[in-house]
């Protein structure tokens, strides 16, 4: 087995310290889990998210993602460009743009061809319904459209992990079937490690492995 993410006695505070929110969180996940984290509003999933993919930085601890440490600016962009792919609650695709436009966004920076980057995006989009949709402006998609969009997206530049902070809590009861299902399906056809951030207790229950975080640290 292969850890692929640690985080090891992480501490994250707001406002000078004021706020503090990951209090020495521990944290292991082998290579292939299905990792569901969840907990009470506001106590710090998405922080613990956003440190793992190094969006922003501890004050305190050490996070390792594929073997490599997560702290400085190259090492960040690094991991977010190669490593990582991330997927928010709203899609965060840009809404003047067309969807092909926005998932070429990735392939840029990472230099690939603009033929690869083409064949790319089309091989995701048939995958996930989205082929008629390429040429549609964000803004003229529906929910369910734009957030398999952004899974498109974060699966861009083939990231070993995949990180998800309520992908489907913007949407109603038929599309967020519809789009976890989608989800798992990628992150099983290809192996991926996924940590999810969700409220839903079904989706979690679907998952390999449920994490809850409380009082600034996680426990089984
Ligand atoms: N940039 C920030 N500045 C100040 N406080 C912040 C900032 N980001 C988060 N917080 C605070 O940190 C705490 C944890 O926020 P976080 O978004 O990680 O929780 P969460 O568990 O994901 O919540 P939810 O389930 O409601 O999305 C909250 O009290 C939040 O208000």
């Amino acid at each position: 087995m292969e850890t692929i993410i640690q985080v090891n006695d992480v501490w994250r505070s707001y406002d000078e310290g004021r706020i503090e929110v990951l209090k020495g969180v521990d944290l292991l996940v082998e290579a292939g889990e299905t990792l569901a984290l969840v907990g009470s509003s506001g106590c710090g999933k998405s922080t613990l998210l956003n440190v793992i993919a190094g969006l922003e930085l501890p004050q305190e601890g050490r996070v390792t993602v594929a073997g490599r440490g997560v702290f400085d600016e190259v090492s960040r962009r690094e991991l977010l460009r190669h490593t990582v792919g991330f997927v928010f609650q709203l899609h965060h695709l840009m809404p003047g743009l067309t969807l092909e436009e926005n998932l070429l966004v990735p392939a840029v920076a990472v230099g690939m061809s603009a033929s690869a980057a083409r064949d790319r995006v089309r091989e995701l989009a048939e995958e996930t319904g989205l082929l008629q949709r390429l040429d549609r402006r964000v803004r003229e998609l529906s929910g369910g459209e734009r957030q398999r969009g952004a899974l498109c997206r974060a699966l861009m530049n083939r990231p070993r992990v995949l990180l998800a902070d309520e992908p489907t809590g913007a949407l109603d009861e038929r599309n967020r079937e519809a789009v976890f299902e989608l989800l798992m399906k990628l992150v099983a056809e290809r192996g991926l490690t996924l940590v999810m951030a969700t409220h839903d207790v079904d989706l979690a229950s679907r998952c390999s492995r449920v994490v809850r975080m409380r009082d600034g640290r996680v426990e089984e």
